[in-house]
């Protein structure tokens, strides 16, 4: 048995546990990083980068099959177990660059085990091991749910960790979720030629707002069936999965579990960690600084359930591992701007603070149906809606469903981040003829909300491009 003792130690070895001990030993902190597989973080081995691989040769067979509005005749003929050949191919390399990393800690930094609380900063491992820790980082992660209402399909159900690990492709599956990682991996699949029926138990999907979501089902509803309200039973057919839901019933190959992604609390025994914990047995904490109550135990990326997305799991790690270093000296970050992509066709994407009431804000509209770029690439499907606040049109959030819509969010996150008002993006160039200029009908349409002119209808109108006026330009994110 060992008798650990470190300043930081760090549950979980994903994006956040990684950054939150490379930050803590910068800081010139001892560390351990304790994980019981080192895998190569969920987002490289059975999350983004796998779902983004079948979701490019998804792409590559709609391109074929698009073919015909432009006056090309092709149709894709799909290899599936090509398909997965290089989903797996390429994902490995993705996990083997995380492993490189891990690789290159410290030599006694990571340890191999599975922790649990065994009380204020003491853990207790697998193996019998023992750490005690000035602070502790929970970066834990989250895992799929699978309901106790498929376990009599068990064997038939698939969720993120076993569909890249398919041999071959398929012919029908049934998927449970209309989040993220539903819409994406069943588009996916669809274009691939695989027979999807997709039930979401809420009315909306990709949880986007009614508008994004409406327009978003419109477009997929074209490529295959998708049941909102509607949660399907399962049991088990001679011919796999039985799905029934009101009025209807039909049988699946393989079923694709996408109902949400709970924290990794299980077994960890958090009522021992001296924390405060919510009505749901979660840690009470602090977005700013990842502090748990005015403890030493902060908690970072999917494990928190604030913002389970990449960046913020790498940015939560960084700021957690810095304060459990620190600690009790612990300080506040700046939280960026919020930005989620769903990398359907079309694209979603929700960016900074939507409204709760519309009358609290101007809201500027883009309809991607009647954009010039989307129509010329046979794209012209979605909605787009800017929300500024203030008497000067400050851009606060967006919601967006819209071709090319990852790069159109990255831009308004950016303008959000700066400060920007709709007059003052609407300074900044746009080219002609891209999706980009789209957003200037949205930032007219604020323009014209708040009577700030835009610009050309200035008295004081600079000459095109200069900025120097500009209440943000001296902003240093530039
Ligand atoms: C299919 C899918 C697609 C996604 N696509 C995107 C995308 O395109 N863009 C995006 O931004 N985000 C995407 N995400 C979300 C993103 O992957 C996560 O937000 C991110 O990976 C979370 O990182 P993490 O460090 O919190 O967790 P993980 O990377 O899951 O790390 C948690 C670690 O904790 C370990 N652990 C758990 N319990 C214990 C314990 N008791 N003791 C020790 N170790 C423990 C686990 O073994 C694991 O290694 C996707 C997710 C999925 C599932
Ligand atoms: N592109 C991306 O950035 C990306 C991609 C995938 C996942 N993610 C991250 O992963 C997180 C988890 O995504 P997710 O899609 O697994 O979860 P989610 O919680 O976002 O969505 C799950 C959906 O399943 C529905 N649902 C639950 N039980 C159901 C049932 N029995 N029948 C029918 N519907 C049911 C819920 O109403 C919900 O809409 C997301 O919040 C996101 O942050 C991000």
């Amino acid at each position: 048995m060992t008798s650990y003792q470190t300043d930081v130690a760090v549950i979980g070895a994903g994006t956040a546990g990684l950054a939150a001990e490379r930050h803590a030993r910068q800081a010139g902190a001892s560390t351990l990083l304790i994980d019981p597989a080192f895998a190569g973080t969920t987002c490289a081995s059975v999350g983004c980068m796998p779902s983004k691989l079948l979701i490019a040769a998804a792409d590559a067979a709609q391109t074929i099959r698009e073919g015909a509005q432009f006056g090309l005749g092709a149709k894709p003929d799909v290899d599936g177990a090509a398909v997965m050949q290089r989903v797996r191919r390429l994902r490995d390399d993705f996990v083997a660059g995380v492993r490189s990393s891990i690789a290159k800690l410290p030599d006694g930094v990571a340890v191999t085990a599975r922790a649990r609380f065994d009380g204020p900063g003491r853990l207790l491992l697998e193996t019998g091991d023992t750490v005690e820790a000035r602070a502790i980082v929970i970066a834990t992660g989250s895992s799929s749910l699978v309901p106790e209402a498929f376990s009599a399909v068990s064997d038939l159900v698939l969720t993120n960790e076993s569909l890249f690990e398919l041999e071959d492709l398929p012919h029908s599956i049934g998927v449970i979720g209309g989040g993220p990682v539903g819409l994406e991996l069943a588009q996916a699949l669809s274009r691939l030629g695989v027979d999807v029926t997709l039930f979401e138990g809420s009315d909306r999907i990709g949880g986007l707002p009614k508008a994004q979501s409406d327009s978003l089902y419109g477009a997929l509803t074209r490529e295959f069936p998708i049941h909102l309200n509607t949660e399907a039973e399962a049991a088990p057919d001679p011919d796999g999965v039985r799905l029934t839901w009101p009025g209807n019933s039909a049988v699946f190959e393989r079923l694709l579990l996408a109902a949400g992604r709970p924290p990794n609390f299980q077994g960890l025994d958090l009522d021992r960690a001296g924390i405060e914990l919510d009505e749901n047995g979660a840690p009470v904490f602090d977005r700013e600084t990842m502090q748990c109550s005015d403890s030493a135990v902060f908690i970072a990326g999917d494990a928190n359930a604030d913002r389970p997305v990449l960046h913020e799991a790498s940015d939560e790690g960084t700021i957690a591992g810095r304060n459990a270093a620190a600690w009790p000296d612990v300080s506040r970050a700046v939280r960026k701007v919020p930005l989620t992509v769903t990398f359907t066709r079309p694209e979603a994407a929700v960016i900074g603070t939507l409204p709760e009431n519309p009358d609290d804000c101007h809201t500027g509209v883009v309809d991607f149906g009647d954009q010039g770029r989307a129509r010329a690439m046979g794209q012209a499907h979605g909605l787009c809606h800017v929300h500024a606040t203030g008497s000067d049109g400050k851009l606060s959030g967006a919601a967006l469903c819209a071709p090319g819509a990852e790069h159109l969010a990255h831009l308004l996150a950016w303008a959000m981040q700066c400060g920007l008002t709709a007059t003052e993006v609407l300074d900044l160039p746009f080219y002609h003829p891209t999706l980009a200029e789209g957003l200037q009908t949205a930032l007219r349409d604020i323009c014209s909300q708040t009577g700030q002119a835009g610009p050309w209808q200035r008295d004081d109108d600079p000459l095109p491009g200069d900025l120097r006026g500009a209440s943000w330009a001296g902003c240093t994110a530039f």
